[in-house]
């Protein structure tokens, strides 16, 4: 008989462990115990995040320290870069066993050198990737990220836009139909950029506006990606990556454009996308509705869609997901359920709410 989990949130106040509890308050196998904060520490978990009531709202955020944390199987870190290595290194020194999954970056990149180069720290000890999705080059099903995650004891949970970038060009990387030139334009909503009062997320300065950020080959998602896509079979991508904040809380829509190669035709894309077919979480189409953000947020899916612009010679693609969701607190628990050895699915939301 498998034993129920207990877990611990760390950074629970903001919005991706506000997202990974509310998904916890619904999974069958996995228990909230323990949630930590900072500045909210003292207040009850239901004072931060309204939305989460009954006994898990009625939990007390305590200081976050390695010996707060200690004591269960799984710990969800939700804190702002930098800090989750440094937790990571005091929960390793007071001995846990617990699965530990890092919704930060510190444990993502293995190139020391493009993290120094983005970041400006030194680099942490890479992770298990937390992207079941993965397609690794050759496979004709995703499995070798599955069954590293059902091996992993410490698990680095993508970025939300490098998620929705990979899973929009992976398949044609695979599949060796476009030059490896991508350009992607993202529009991203406001929760991405955290719960910590800035001024530019101000309504008053987002409401009306829409705002690139991270332009000219400055965001730390590109080193991100070009791992990601490495895996896939790029040795040398370049990429163009520009995020755009629109008035919107959640969601993005990634469209990601790259040369088709010679007499690639529109079943060459259908035959590389079909890889997504046995997929749970991601649906592909090849025509309109283009994917759009309502159908999957506060979901673990993804949309996909890819197509052929003749005139460009171009494959346009578009991924459409919920950065709190796919792109990070869905991630967080499919790839926990992976290394508990529970069935991958437990406790995703797969229904969007629409309109
Ligand atoms: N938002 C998103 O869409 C995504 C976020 N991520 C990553 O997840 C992590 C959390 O992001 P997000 O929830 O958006 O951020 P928030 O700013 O919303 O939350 C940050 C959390 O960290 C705590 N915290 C802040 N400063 C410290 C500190 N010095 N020491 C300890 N705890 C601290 C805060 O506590 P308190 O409120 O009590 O002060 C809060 O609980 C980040 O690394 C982010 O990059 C990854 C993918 C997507
Ligand atoms: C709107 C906004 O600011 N979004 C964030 C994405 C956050 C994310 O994916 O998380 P990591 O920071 O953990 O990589 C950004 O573009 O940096």
């Amino acid at each position: 008989m498998h034993m129920n989990s207990r877990a611990a949130i760390a950074g629970v106040s903001g919005y991706a462990g506000g997202e990974i509890a509310r998904l916890l308050t619904a999974h069958p196998d996995i228990t909230l115990s323990i949630v930590t904060g900072a500045s909210s520490a003292g207040n009850t978990l239901a004072q931060m995040h309204p939305n989460i009531t009954g006994p898990q709202g009625a939990l007390v955020i305590q200081e976050t320290t390695a010996q707060a944390l200690c004591g269960v199987d799984v710990i969800f870190l939700a804190l702002p870069h930098g800090h989750s290595a440094r937790l990571s290194d005091e929960l390793a020194r007071a001995g846990t066993s617990a699965l530990i999954i890092d919704c930060a970056a510190d444990h993502r990149l293995s190139d020391a050198d493009e993290w120094h180069r983005y970041y400006g720290t030194d680099a942490a000890e890479p992770w298990t990737y937390g992207m079941p999705e993965l397609l690794h080059s050759g496979e004709t099903q995703m499995t070798r990220q599955r069954d590293a995650l059902a091996h992993a004891g410490q698990i680095a949970v993508p970025g939300c836009n490098a998620t929705a970038v990979t899973l929009a060009i992976q398949p044609a990387i695979a599949a060796h139909i476009v030059e490896l030139t991508l350009c992607a334009t993202l529009s991203v909503g406001y929760s991405g950029a955290g719960r910590s009062p800035k001024q530019h997320l101000l309504a008053s300065e987002a409401l009306g506006a829409i705002v690139p950020y991270g332009v000219g080959g400055t965001h730390r998602h590109i080193p991100e990606i070009i791992q990601n896509l490495r895996i896939s079979g790029a040795d040398d991508v370049r990429l163009a990556f520009t995020p755009v904040l629109v008035p919107t809380a959640r969601g993005i829509v990634a469209t990601v454009v790259a040369p088709l190669h010679a007499s690639v035709s529109a079943d060459d894309v259908a035959h590389a996308y079909s890889i997504y077919d046995n997929e749970p979480l991601i649906g592909v189409s090849h025509e309109a509705p283009w994917p759009s953000t309502a159908p999957v947020n506060a979901t673990g899916c993804a949309l996909v869609n890819a197509v052929i612009d003749e005139r460009a010679h171009s494959l346009v693609t578009i991924c459409a997901l919920d950065n709190l969701g796919k792109g990070t607190a869905s991630a967080a628990i499919q790839s926990a359920n992976l290394a508990l050895g529970l069935p991958e699915l437990t406790g995703i939301p797969t229904i969007g709410v629409t309109p």
